[in-house]
C-alpha cells in the first residue's frame, strides 16, 4: 500500500515513441483451457513475426510461474493476482513497443476485463483472443498427463483444475476466436497475423 508517491511522465509521449521505434505495441492474449493450444501458438507466431523482424515478446503462464508469480497457486484468488499481475507486466511490455503475446488461462472473464481495462485506459490496444477446443478434444491431447491426474483426483482442493474441477468463463466478445480442434498452429499464425496486419500493428 503505497503512499506518498507521485507518477513521474516521460520526456517522450506514446505517438512520438512509436515513430522513433517504428512499432506499435499491441497485447495479443491467449485464453482457454489448458491443452486448447495456447503456447504452441504463442511460440509459433512470436517465431514468425520475430523472423519479420518484429519486436515481440511471449509470456507464458507456466514459465511465469516459475519467476515472478512463483509465489501463486490456483485457488480463485491466486488466479485473479497471477492475472492482474500479468496484465501489469504486458502493459509496460506494450508501452515499450512490444508485440507482447500472453498465453494464461486466465479462465475468468472479470478477471480479462480488468486486463483490457488497463490497456484501455492506458491507450494502449488489447486483442484477446479465444483459443477453443472442446473438453473432450483436450483431454485427449492431455500433453503433461494433467487431465488424467485431475480425472483420478489427484489434482484437488485449492489446487482444482480448470475445466474438470474449476471454472472456465469462456470470452463473449473475443476480437478472434480459433478453434484449434478445426484449425492447424500455421492456420492460426496466419488468422492472428493477418488481423494484426489489417489492423495497422504489422
Ligand atoms: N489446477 C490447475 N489448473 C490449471 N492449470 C494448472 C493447474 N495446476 C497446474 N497447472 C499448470 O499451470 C498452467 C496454467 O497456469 P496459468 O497461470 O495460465 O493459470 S491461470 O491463468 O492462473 O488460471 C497450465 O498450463 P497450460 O496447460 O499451458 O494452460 C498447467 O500446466
Ligand atoms: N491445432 C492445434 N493448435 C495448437 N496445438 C495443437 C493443435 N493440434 C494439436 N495440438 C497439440 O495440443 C497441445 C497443446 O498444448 P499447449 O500448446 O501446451 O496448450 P496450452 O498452452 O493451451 O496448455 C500440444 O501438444 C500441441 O501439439
Amino acid at each position: 500500500m503505497s503512499t506518498n508517491i507521485t507518477f513521474h511522465p516521460g520526456s517522450v509521449d506514446s505517438e512520438e515513441r512509436v515513430s522513433l521505434t517504428g512499432q506499435r505495441g499491441v497485447t495479443i492474449w491467449l485464453t482457454g483451457l489448458s491443452a486448447s493450444g495456447k503456447s504452441t501458438i504463442a511460440c509459433a507466431l512470436e517465431q514468425h513475426l520475430l523472423h519479420l523482424h518484429k519486436y515481440v515478446y511471449r509470456l507464458d503462464g507456466d514459465n511465469i510461474r516459475f519467476g515472478l508469480n512463483k509465489d501463486l497457486g490456483f485457488d480463485e484468488k491466486s488466479r485473479n493476482e497471477n492475472i492482474r499481475r500479468i496484465s501489469e507486466v504486458s502493459k509496460l511490455f506494450t508501452d515499450s513497443s512490444c508485440i507482447t503475446v500472453t498465453a494464461f488461462i486466465s479462465p475468468y472473464r472479470a478477471d480479462r476485463n480488468l486486463a483490457r481495462e488497463l490497456h484501455q485506459t492506458a491507450s494502449l490496444p488489447f486483442l484477446e483472443v479465444f483459443v477453443d477446443a472442446p473438453l473432450s478434444v483436450v483431454e485427449e491431447r492431455d500433453p503433461k498427463g494433467l487431465y488424467k491426474k485431475a480425472r483420478a483426483g489427484e489434482i484437488k482442493g485449492t489446487w482444482n483444475f480448470t475445466g474438470i474441477s474449476a471454472p472456465y468463463e469462456p470470452p463473449e466478445n473475443a476480437e478472434i476466436h480459433i478453434k484449434t480442434h478445426e484449425t492447424d498452429v500455421e492456420g492460426s499464425v496466419r488468422i492472428i497475423t493477418e488481423y494484426l496486419a489489417k489492423n495497422g500493428f504489422v
